[in-house]
């Protein structure tokens, strides 16, 4: 298929590179799209899918390598699905702090059983800018919403993320045991299959 040893990963998120990086091993080598550039490309799709493929065009064209994206995002039952695809600027673009309390303060009074979420994960890989046929695989991954932050592993929403199967935050959970079986894990499980890394 293609030299699979190394790959250009579409993202300026450090937490993803480490989760991602992780969850390889020593088969694949992740580099970030941030070594040839530091433009982000603007995410204009409606859903997680497109934005992968979006940005993992992008890094391809820029790099002239094969490349990976993640699309990935926090979907609340209460609110609608939202902030969905647009969780990285929920707070408009103020980061994750500020992210975190704007979602604490729209569930406000909302109770637990009223609290469900899904963190949602779309890996795309192309092996090169045009391909014509991504590779896209998914993860999900259940949990509620906390009324306030408790952990410090992890990035983005983690604190604020109930593991149920777990009783911890996302955010308390060990890299290691996030990395087992969070949306991100769940979704490079299918792509190391896909890739006949497994
Ligand atoms: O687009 P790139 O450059 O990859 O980086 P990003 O942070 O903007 O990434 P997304 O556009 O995919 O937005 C995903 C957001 O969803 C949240 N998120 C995704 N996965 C998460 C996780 O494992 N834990 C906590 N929050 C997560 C977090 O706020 C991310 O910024
Ligand atoms: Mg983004």
């Amino acid at each position: 298929m293609m030299n699979l040893n190394q790959l250009v990963l579409a993202s300026h998120n450090a937490g993803k590179l480490k989760e991602l990086q992780a969850m390889l091993g020593d088969s694949v080598q992740l580099r970030s799209i941030g070594e040839f550039s530091q433009v982000e490309p603007e995410e204009t799709g409606l859903s997680f899918v497109e934005n992968a493929i979006l940005k993992a065009r992008n890094a391809a064209r820029i790099s002239g390598r094969p490349a990976l994206a993640d699309d990935s995002g926090l979907a609340v039952d209460f609110l609608g699905g939202a902030p969905g695809i647009y969780s990285a600027r929920y707070a408009d673009g103020k980061g994750d702090a500020a992210n975190n309390a704007k979602l604490l303060d729209a569930l406000k009074d909302v109770p637990d059983a009223e609290r469900g979420a899904q963190f949602v994960c779309v890996l795309a890989l192309v092996r090169h800018a045009d391909d014509p046929l991504p590779i896209l695989c998914e993860g999900l991954w259940h949990g509620r919403i906390l009324h306030a932050a408790s952990g410090e592993h992890g990035f983005g929403y983690d604190p604020l993320f109930w593991v149920p199967e777990r009783n911890v935050s996302s955010a308390e959970l060990s890299p290691a045991d996030k990395n087992q079986i969070s949306h991100r894990a769940r979704a490079m499980d299918l792509l190391r299959q896909r890739l006949g890394l497994k």
